[in-house]
């Protein structure tokens, strides 16, 4: 092993998500089915989830923290694409495809990205200086424009008059390649002669067959093949690297593997760009130790706060008290925004009904149960759990958003990886507990926080038994927040809920 062999990175045990029956919508399960349980979340699944339901640009409310590795380098942000002082047929791709301004990633990574190599004082045997551009980890939420700022970047550098792969991204599944491919063919729709050709599974190339597209989108272990198996494509040549969702591309066993050894391969004045959703520390690290002298962005996440949050609590002895409580609220919210908004408006309101989790993971048991009891009371409520295709997930989550259904209940692995804008309402079944039944207050922080968001106001409805009444008093003064007990059948109480 090269250099690399030295280096322990983070390897989570991340499982795909578990494929299961899917259960019966009537609410009856099938007796051999196991009751299984929620708890793998599949991250790249959740990217191309959240690709799916963000067609549009989050404006990041976010601080930015910039890194610069060299000094002398001038970082600078710009407000408009022109300043960038992009081909003319980018602009005109931009445009096409809506764009006017540059979103707040954009204008922090572009300009490095775009940067004319910088003149380097390395020798080498090759020749007494060599240029290489700027390499950059960046990390931006969910939604804000990484897929267009390193597509832009890789549009860039390439030389149409070159008929050979000068490009390489990489992403962690088949599918995301593809979202990413149609990223590139969009924006670089005026780039005469640039081509995207897909290194992803299916797409058999024989051997040795002469590659002549510019820009090669794939999946590592398809990559891998074409480099080192067909030689397809010739590592040396390549100008700009990219890892998409390199979160996932680390920390997922065998993805980091396969993209160290395609990485170990490029020639050292190849730009390498590393974006994420999310970086954990240990990945953040590992990142820095792989890619030489990386300028660094990182977007700070606003701090979730639960100051605009009203939360209550409702002390029931079981789960068909929880939801007796729960329809009582759910139907006073209903009346009250009618009332409040008169019976000709539209009204719904979003509640996420989380199964909160950890240790005691509601399973998909209580879930499918909590929607068939709502069904058969007339609401209309969908269902989101882990043995749904991300695409249906998607188009549940999308209906939820259009209304179509006023009530979203989804267990675990999928509350946690989306990001619902407009939920004003969350109702928690059960308290979220860590393994020593002690409560888990971030689990608790992002689940409450779905609502309120971006200073809105929003409601917290806690269901929970006596038992647990300790555990919720620990959550409060947690937050030094005030959780205050509710009676369900006091529907004046909830009348004067400000909401
Ligand atoms: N400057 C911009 N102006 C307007 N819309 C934009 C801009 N940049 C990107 N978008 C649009 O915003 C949406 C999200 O962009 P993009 O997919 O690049 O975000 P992302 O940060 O890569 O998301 P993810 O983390 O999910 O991969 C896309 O529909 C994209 O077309």
């Amino acid at each position: 092993m090269g250099e690399f062999s030295n280096l322990v990175h983070p390897r989570k045990n991340l499982r795909g998500i578990r494929s299961t029956t899917v259960p019966n919508i009537d609410g009856s399960l099938n007796a051999e089915e196991e009751d299984e349980e929620d708890d793998v979340v599949d991250l790249a699944a959740n990217s191309l989830l959240n690709k799916l339901i963000r067609q549009s640009l989050v404006e990041s409310s976010h601080r930015v923290e910039v890194l610069q590795k060299d000094p002398s380098s001038p970082l600078y942000s710009v407000k408009t694409f022109e300043e960038l002082r992009l081909k003319e047929e980018l602009l005109k791709g931009i445009y096409a495809m809506g764009f006017n301004r540059p979103s707040k990633i954009q204008e922090m990574a572009l300009p490095m990205m775009l940067a004319h190599p910088i003149l380097c004082s390395v020798y080498t045997q090759s020749s007494p200086l060599f240029h290489s551009p700027q390499n950059l980890i960046a990390q931006s939420q969910s939604g804000t424009g990484k897929t267009a700022a390193f597509v832009l970047a890789m549009l860039s550098r390439v030389n149409a008059l070159e008929l050979f792969p000068q490009c390489l991204c990489l992403a962690p599944t088949y599918e995301l390649a593809l979202q990413t491919g149609r990223v590139v063919e969009r924006m670089g729709k005026f780039c005469v002669d640039v081509e995207v050709m897909y290194a992803i599974r299916g797409n058999r190339i024989p051997r040795g067959t002469e590659v002549t597209k510019q820009i090669i989108i794939g999946t590592p272990g398809t990559v891998l093949d074409w480099c080192f198996k067909r030689k397809l494509i010739d590592l040396t040549k390549i100008r700009v690297f990219v890892l998409d969702e390199a979160d996932v591309m680390i920390d997922t066993q065998g993805f980091s593997d396969q993209s160290i050894r395609i990485q170990r391969a490029l020639p050292s004045e190849c730009q390498m760009l590393l974006f994420s959703a999310t970086f954990e520390d240990s990945v953040w690290q590992f990142a820095e130790r792989i890619i030489p002298d990386p300028n660094v962005i990182k977007l700070r996440k606003e701090e979730l706060t639960l100051n605009n949050i009203r939360q209550y609590y409702v002390l029931c002895e079981n789960r068909k008290d929880k939801y007796q409580a729960l329809c009582n609220i759910y139907a006073k919210m209903m009346l009250m925004k009618q009332q409040k908004w008169g019976s000709y408006c539209i009204v719904h309101i979003k509640m996420l009904i989380t199964q909160l989790l950890q240790r005691t993971l509601v399973t998909r048991r209580n879930a499918k149960w909590l929607t068939v009891e709502m069904m058969q009371d007339g609401h209309q409520v969908s269902l989101l759990s882990g043995e749904l295709t991300v695409e249906q997930r998607a188009s549940i989550i999308q209906r939820f958003r259009d209304g179509k259904e006023k009530v979203l209940i989804t267990t675990n692995v999928c509350a946690r990886g989306i990001d619902v804008k407009q939920v004003t309402i969350v109702v928690n079944f059960d308290l979220p507990v860590n393994q020593s039944e002690e409560p888990d207050y971030e689990t608790y922080l992002h689940r409450i926080g779905r609502t309120g968001r971006f200073g809105k106001k929003g409601l917290a409805f806690n269901m929970i038994e006596v038992d647990k009444l300790p555990l919720l008093m620990k959550i409060q003064d947690h937050f030094n927040s005030n959780i205050k007990q509710l009676d369900p059948e006091d529907l004046d109480e909830i009348e004067k809920i400000e909401y």
